[in-house]
């Protein structure tokens, strides 16, 4: 291993989980259709990512997904992919991510929703500034689900994400992160959404997904 392979102790390893293309954001397609749907779900995605690499405090992002498309996506950007394995839902895919970088040496792992397309690197790197070294969450913006999940520095990161993964995520002992990054909590599930990440300030790709479908 060279240096540069060495993983970064000082920084969070971010997980970001996506399902194939053609089952995930089901609630964007009407209206759109199969492949506009697709698009819209990768510049997503790529935005979600790309805000996330340039963010204070990340050593490194890594999506998990057996998505052929996907793969070639974020391949092409330099960003690692792991297969979706044991391809057995969300916090299984997750929990296997985690082990492998924990094996390779990842001190501090996280998991970031990749439905964030308004995200800004500096809100992010706030929050996990706020994180300090415990194990925290933050919301999303109606307060049900999480966005991020930052495991403990050297511990599991055991992810409950699912329908009332706030409250499972607080149970499980983790502090809440509430603060100045909007950004962070904007999870884009509906139309109604997307619309209000627009005010917010879509990513570049998503912005040029949105306005060539208008
Ligand atoms: N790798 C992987 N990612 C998953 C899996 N299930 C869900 N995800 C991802 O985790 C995030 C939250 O998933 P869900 O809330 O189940 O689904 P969704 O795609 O956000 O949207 P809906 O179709 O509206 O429920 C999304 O980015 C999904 O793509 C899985 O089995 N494997
Ligand atoms: C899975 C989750 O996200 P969502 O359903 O909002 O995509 C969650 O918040 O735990």
């Amino acid at each position: 291993m060279t240096a540069a392979d060495t993983p970064d102790s000082t920084g969070v390893h971010l997980l970001v989980p996506l399902k194939p293309l053609n089952r995930a954001k089901s609630r964007l397609l009407a209206g759109r259709g199969p492949a506009g749907h697709a698009e819209l779900v990768t510049a997503m995605a790529l935005d979600t990512v790309a805000a996330a690499r340039r963010a204070r405090g990340v050593a490194g992002v890594v999506v998990v997904s057996s998505d052929r498309e996907l793969t070639e996506s974020f391949t092409a950007l330099g960003v690692e992919v792991l297969p979706d394995e044991p391809a057995d839902g969300l916090n299984a895919a997750l929990r296997h991510g985690d082990e492998v970088l924990r094996a390779r040496g990842a001190h501090r792992v996280g998991a970031l929703q990749a439905d964030l397309p308004a995200l800004r690197s500096g809100e992010l790197g706030w929050a996990l500034r706020a994180a300090g070294t415990d194990r925290s969450f933050c919301p999303d913006l109606p307060g049900d689900g999480t966005t991020l999940l930052l495991a403990e520095p050297g511990l599991p990161l055991d992810p409950r994400f699912g329908p009332g993964s706030a409250e499972a995520h607080s149970e499980s002992g983790a502090k809440t992160l509430l603060g100045p990054w909007e950004s962070l909590r904007r999870d884009v599930d509906t139309e109604a959404d997307l619309t209000s990440a627009k005010t917010t300030g879509l990513g570049p790709r998503t912005r040029a997904r949105v306005a060539s479908a208008e």
